[in-house]
């Protein structure tokens, strides 16, 4: 098969860690036999420094003619005091509404070898396997008015929350359909104590559940799911949230998995190229040492293999071949443990490489989110 993958490595970890999803991308091509190429495009901070703006027209325009897009990461101290229109995390919010991903799936597991490596509990994480399903394309990070302004003399702020009812419909219904085929049961995650938002959130996923007899619906309390992801994470088939809750809680849930270095994500398209990406950041504070994991953007990858080309195989390959590693006890330092020796960026993902065409067990990972 042959397949146009448009690359937007980003800035800090971003490019080291794409690196290895592309090594990665590449092997498994030759090993199946499809003919896979890397468009490279620039975003987020590089775009600004190279195009002055973080979405250039050109990168989007790749996007558009791409069968799926992979991302490392933006931002960085050097943009930080930029003004709004000129920070790297504008590029990635405006790539995500301009492709319409408006659900991103960040599928929570963790492989049977790190068991052992969270701070956690292995009683706690054993056997977790859930998905959040997180809004991509509205409320806060979206909402207009947002900015800064002097009122009756006094410097105001203002950022909007704001959804349209068939935006809150859509992910919900995602999340069912996502439900109906794993344990059935979605979990709805608001704030409907205090936000008005989540009071409309609750009575749409009621009525979406209707149309879903067979899938059991309960809500939750954010801060309340906060606490019972690390309470009692096993409880949890489906979250489904909107756009800012999704992201803080995720990257709670990711320490589930041993690290936020684990955990992939699909930012789902409703009309054109799905856009595959770590959920972690451009972690400025280990960039170009060669010690980030790519573990979660190989994993991406993988998500893309399986839901944009449907080559489950392939991506069963992937998700085996960094079991394989894991379990022969390879560990990049955000895992490590002691008193194991961690192993860097590259030699991670050549391990992996080497372990693509071995055979072995199936993984205990992921594709219970397809
Ligand atoms: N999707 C994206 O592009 C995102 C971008 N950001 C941006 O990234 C920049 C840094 O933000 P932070 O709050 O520091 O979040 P971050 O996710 O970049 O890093 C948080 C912590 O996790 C560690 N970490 C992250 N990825 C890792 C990996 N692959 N391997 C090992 N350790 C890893 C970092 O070293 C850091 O200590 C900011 O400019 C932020 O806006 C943040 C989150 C997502
Ligand atoms: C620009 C941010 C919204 C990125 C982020 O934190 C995420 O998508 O998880
Ligand atoms: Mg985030």
């Amino acid at each position: 098969m042959k397949k146009n993958i448009a690359v937007l490595r980003g800035d800090g970890v971003g490019k080291e860690v794409v690196k290895g999803a592309i090594e990665v991308l590449k092997a498994i091509g030759e090993q199946y036999d499809h003919e896979f190429s890397f468009q490279h495009a620039l975003i987020g901070g590089t775009a600004i420094d190279k195009e002055g703006t973080p979405l250039p027209a050109d990168t989007l325009e790749v996007c558009k003619h791409s069968d799926a897009v992979l991302l490392g990461a933006v931002g960085g101290p050097k943009w930080d005091q930029n003004p709004p229109h000129l920070r790297p995390e504008k590029g990635l919010l405006q790539i995500r509404k301009a492709l319409n991903l408006y659900a991103n799936v960040r599928p929570v597991t963790c492989f049977n070898s790190l068991l052992d490596a969270s701070p956690l509990k292995r009683e706690i994480i054993e056997n977790v396997n859930f998905v959040i399903v997180r809004e991509l394309t509205g409320g806060l990070y979206f909402g207009k008015p947002s900015g800064r302004k002097i009122e009756n003399g006094e410097e105001t702020v203002v950022d909007t929350l704001s959804y349209k009812r068939v935006e809150m419909e859509r992910i919900i219904e995602k999340s069912f359909e996502m439900a109906r085929a794993r344990k059935k049961k979605v979990t709805s995650v608001d704030k409907a104590n205090v936000l008005e938002s989540s009071r409309m959130w609750r009575e749409v996923a009621e009525e979406v559940a209707k149309r879903y007899p067979d899938v059991a619906l309960e809500h939750m309390l954010v801060d309340n799911a906060a606490m019972q992801l690390i309470r009692n994470p096993r409880q949890f088939d489906v979250i489904v949230t909107e756009n800012m809750f999704g992201d803080i809680l995720s990257d709670e849930a990711s320490m589930l998995t041993g690290s936020l270095g684990m955990l992939p994500s699909a930012s789902l398209s409703s009309n054109g190229p799905s856009l595959y990406e770590p959920i972690h950041g451009s972690a400025p504070d280990i960039a170009n040492m060669n010690i980030a994991n790519p573990i979660a953007t190989i994993l991406s990858a993988a998500m893309m293999l399986r839901l944009s080309f449907g080559m489950e195989d392939e991506a069963k390959a992937v998700e085996r071949a960094v079991e394989q590693v894991l379990a022969a006890g390879y560990r990049t330092a955000d895992v490590v443990q002691f008193p194991r020796k961690s192993i860097s960026t590259t030699e991670m993902t050549e391990r992996i490489k080497e372990a693509l065409v071995e055979d072995g067990a199936i993984s205990n990972i992921m594709s219970a989110y397809a």
